[in-house]
């Protein structure tokens, strides 16, 4: 990789996004943004209803994070950020501002899987119930996307060594 990268840690809600993208900041050194910070206060409080967010709720959001990861084009920086990214052109807003730098690291898991550990998930605003949603929406990243994909049936640990491995990245 020329430059280093600005990795986007995607997928559906429960696929462990801030778990091992915290890990992978962590231990490369790399400024890093929890993405659901950035929800207006509405869409939280949508998500919290158990109602699914559509895309004008979510075009607001992504522009805010879109605006954190061209600051970081703009300064050189490498990154990590958290955001479901579900769908193309969803990414294609995210990535537009540097099309180089940005990498998608899709965290892929079936439903049942990531299903059982949003049951066991306490204190997050996110219902289970708008798992099958999150499928519904998904679209995995295609072959001209720069994009890897990861299974997510290992440790968080062996997820992230796996990630900067893959990518050839140095950890700090
Ligand atoms: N590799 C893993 N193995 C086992 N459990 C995991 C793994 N990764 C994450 N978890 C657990 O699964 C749950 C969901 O993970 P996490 O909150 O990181 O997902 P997320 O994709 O960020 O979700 P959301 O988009 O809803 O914020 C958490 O309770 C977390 O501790
Ligand atoms: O795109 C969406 O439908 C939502 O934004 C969710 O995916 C949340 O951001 C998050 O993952 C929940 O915790």
């Amino acid at each position: 990789m020329d430059q280093q990268p600005i990795l986007v840690v995607m997928g559906v809600s429960g696929s462990g996004k801030s778990t091992v993208a915290a890990l992978l900041a962590g231990q490369l050194g790399w400024d890093y943004l929890e993405g659901d910070d950035l929800h207006p206060a509405a869409n939280v409080a949508k998500m919290s209803a158990g109602i699914p967010l559509d895309d004008a709720d979510r075009w607001p959001w992504l522009d805010r994070i879109a605006e954190w990861i061209g600051a970081h084009e703009a300064a050189g920086l490498p990154a990590v950020v958290t955001c479901s990214a579900l769908k193309r052109a969803y990414r294609d807003r995210l990535a537009a501002g540097s099309p180089k730098r940005v990498v998608f690291v899709y965290l892929h898991g079936s439903r049942a899987e990531i299903k059982d550990r949003l049951a066991a998930r306490h204190g997050h605003f996110m219902p289970t119930a708008l798992l099958d949603s999150q499928f519904e929406a998904l679209q995995p990243p295609e072959p001209d996307e720069r994009s890897i994909t990861v299974g997510i049936g290992h440790a968080p640990a062996e997820e992230a060594a796996e990630i900067i491995r893959r990518l050839g990245l140095a950890a700090d």
